[in-house]
């Protein structure tokens, strides 16, 4: 049991918390990675929490567009200068989750400490770092990725801004040829950076060599006003996010000198010989980067979700269970359970992946590092497909904890619909999901081919090699594993066999892959399932601790390969690795798992350690004061200033006042 409880809470919280059989603590400690990182976290978040510079002045939903985005931008260079007075590293603190909650609707500098500076650090020369990191570190220098433009965001090399080489001056012109060449979504770029990381396709000698990358300063140092030869703005509002300054941006001939080409990978020298990188994509690395960081990020949102959804349902009481009895907390009811505790296990699902995704890219890009590019292609899918996965399944268990909280869940103070911009945007950015999911289905096939001309393939795809042969009947976890890759191998298999079939049909094989895109798309998405499966399996039976903790993580586990072997079970039985009655055995044991959970719900998102400022949600509060809450922020409504508000004066009075002439 843990201390927290005594905290004060209403009875059905209390109840909840007083039925915890594991050490809430020891799960905190996991899920933060080691105790010291949890004192860390909780450090930092002493830090923030006693910064009066953090309140709102006034809920930001009651702010016009230009004060959200100052209060927002105050809030950012707050905590750079915090973090500095305090000795803090700022990626510190963003690597915790003491600073979730802070900034309400994005961020001006997201992009600048998460995509820029990673671009600035992975592409550039040693010299060039040298330069540039000194002047990002000194706050000289603040920037954005500048890479999707109107015309084009998915096809990069289809991408218009051109940089061409002037011998002469030794500089590249950077133009936007076109409308549809217009720089268009980079964060930050609107009114905050004064530089950016431009992608323009490269010429040199009237020849292009493709998708570059360069450092560009937009504004003055001084004076922030921006350059001439550079046309600067904001997109407009947007479905959510509408602090990050997401803006536009156009060259007119813009000269920049020879060495603001990010040369770590290929040089233009100054007799305008082009030196080739090692690999052709290596150009695409920080994409890389940011998708394998997306997987945790969105797992943390959805973290926060669920916490939410999971105390408002031990609040709420509705209905009858049994009738004459009194109402039941609808956590109670299993469809509820339903809903909320499959998105419990897929936070400790994408917690996992996330962190051994994160682990490849280090070793991956050490390998590099030293030459060895051979290990790129499988990284590429495995982050593509993780990023995909995570971002789509976040911001569905968003959803469903939106909806499983009913009417509540879709006020703006249940925190859920800025919770769901967040999360279904990366379903959108850093690689729109479909074309991700066709990247993964791409290397997949690739390896499915090089297996049947006798190759051996990379360690993610082995077990495309061969048909697998699970044993009949076997449900244990390795079991099911083994029944997962059979169906990956089937869909595979037969996907393959259906290019070959339209191609032999006379259709090219481009033609052909777009027409089996769809089961293309179902291979990449079962094959990245089945990872993240492995992972959870392999990650809790390694798990230390406490047998109590790690019955919870046994549950969760058996929950998350469950849900997804019924979810999918038609490609189970297609495949013959599992029969109709091994899935009723499962969708049995499901069922119970649920009800062996439900007690423990409420304890598994405390652990997720959030306090209610970060939650910001009258739903999801630690004591559970839901009512109370919800009736305080209507209060804050502006329109309740009065009781009769100018527009009634205005519109509705004179409307009385005529009548309706007709009887119609
Ligand atoms: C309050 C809270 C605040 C929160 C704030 C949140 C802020 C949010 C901020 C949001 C910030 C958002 C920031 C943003 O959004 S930044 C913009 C992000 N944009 C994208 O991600 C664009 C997506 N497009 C691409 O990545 C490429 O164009 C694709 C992949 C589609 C094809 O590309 P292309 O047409 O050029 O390629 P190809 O078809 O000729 O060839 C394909 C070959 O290339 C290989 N290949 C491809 N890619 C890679 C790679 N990366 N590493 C290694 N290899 C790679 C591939 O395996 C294949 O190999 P092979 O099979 O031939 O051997
Ligand atoms: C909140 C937000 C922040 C962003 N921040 C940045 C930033 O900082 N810097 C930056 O450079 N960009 C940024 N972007 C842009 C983002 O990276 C692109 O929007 C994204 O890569 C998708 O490209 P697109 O908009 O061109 O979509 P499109 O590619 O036009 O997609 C439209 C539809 O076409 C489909 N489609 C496209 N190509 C294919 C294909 N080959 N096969 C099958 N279907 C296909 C897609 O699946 C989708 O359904 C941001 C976007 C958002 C929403």
């Amino acid at each position: 049991m843990s201390s927290h409880e005594t905290r004060p809470c209403v009875p059905d919280l209390k109840k909840e918390r007083l039925k915890c059989d594991f050490n809430v603590e020891e799960l905190t400690n996991l899920i933060d990675g080691g105790k010291e990182k949890t004192a860390l976290r909780r450090k930092l978040r002493s830090v923030i929490s006693s910064e009066s510079a953090y309140i709102d002045p006034i809920p930001p939903e009651y702010m016009s567009h230009e004060d959200q985005f100052s209060n927002e931008l105050r809030k950012t260079c707050h905590t750079a200068m915090l973090m500095n007075k305090q000795n803090i590293d700022i990626k510190t603190l963003q690597l915790s989750k003491a600073y979730i909650g802070v900034l309400k609707d994005g961020d001006p500098l997201w992009v600048h400490y998460h995509v820029f500076i990673p671009s600035i650090t992975g592409q550039s020369d040693p010299e060039q770092q040298k330069i540039w990191m000194e002047k990002i570190r000194t706050w000289k220098i603040f920037g954005t990725y500048a890479q999707t433009e109107l015309g084009h965001g998915t096809f990069l090399r289809g991408l218009e801004t051109t940089a061409t080489y002037d011998r002469e001056t030794r500089e590249f012109i950077l133009n936007s040829p076109t409308i549809t060449a217009t720089k268009w979504w980079p964060g930050g770029l609107g009114h905050t950076v004064n530089f950016a990381a431009v992608m323009a396709q490269l010429y040199v000698g009237g020849k292009c060599y493709g998708p570059h990358m360069f450092m560009v300063q937009l504004r003055d140092e001084n004076t922030h006003e921006s350059l001439p030869g550079v046309t600067l703005g904001e997109i407009g509002p947007r479905f959510g996010l509408n602090t990050n300054g997401n803006g536009f941006l156009r060259f007119d001939h813009y000269r920049i000198p020879r060495r603001n080409m990010l040369m770590k990978h290929a040089q233009v020298l100054e007799d305008g010989t082009y030196v080739k990188p090692s690999h052709s994509k290596l150009s695409y690395g920080t994409m890389v980067r940011v998708r394998v960081g997306i997987v945790r990020d969105t797992c943390i949102q959805l973290q926060q979700a669920v916490t939410i959804a999971t105390r408002y349902s031990a609040v709420r009481h509705q209905s009858e269970l049994i009738p004459g009895e009194p109402e039941p907390q609808i956590l109670d009811y299993q469809t509820q359970q339903f809903k909320i505790l499959p998105q419990i296990s897929s936070v400790f699902a994408l917690f996992f992946a996330a962190n051994s995704v994160i682990d490849a890219y280090y070793s991956v890009t050490a390998q590099m590092d030293l030459g060895d590019m051979s290990l790129l292609p499988e990284l590429h899918a495995l982050s593509s497909g993780l990023k995909a996965l995570s971002a789509s399944d976040a911001s569905r268990g968003v959803e469903i904890c939106r909806l499983s909280c009913g009417g509540h869940g879709y006020l703006a103070s249940s925190n859920f619909p800025r919770l769901y911009t967040q999360t279904t945007c990366a379903i959108t950015y850093e690689g729109e999901n479909t074309v991700l999911w066709l990247q993964v289905a791409r290397y997949i096939i690739k390896s499915y081919r090089s297996a049947q001309n006798g190759n051996n393939l990379k360690h993610s795809v082995s077990y495309l090699s061969k048909q697998p042969r699970p044993v009949r009947g076997d449900l244990s976890n390795n079991g099911l594993l083994e029944a997962f890759k059979a169906a990956v191998f089937k869909l595979v298999s037969d996907t393959e066999g259906r290019i070959q079939r339209v191609c032999a049909k006379g259709q090219n094989y481009h033609m052909a892959w777009n027409q089996c895109s769809l089961q293309l798309l179902k291979c990449a998405e079962a094959h990245t399932r089945f990872y993240v499966c492995e992972q959870f399996v392999r990650k809790v039976e390694m798990a230390k601790g406490t047998e109590n903790v790690k019955k919870i993580l046994k549950n969760l586990c058996r929950l998350y390969l469950t849900h997804h072997v019924s979810v999918n079970s038609g490609d189970f039985l297609k495949s013959g690795s599992l029969s109709q009655n091994d899935i009723a055995v499962l969708e049995e044991e499901m069922c119970s798992l649920l009800e062996v959970l439900r007690p423990q719900a409420v304890s598994i998102v405390d652990a997720f350690d959030f306090d209610d400022g970060q939650l910001n949600s009258c739903l999801g509060c630690w004591d559970g004061d839901v009512y109370q809450r919800l009736y305080d922020e209507a209060l804050k409504s502006p329109l309740n200033k009065t009781d009769v508000p100018e527009a009634y004066y205005k519109y509705l009075r004179p409307l009385m006042q005529v009548g309706l002439k007709s009887s119609l």
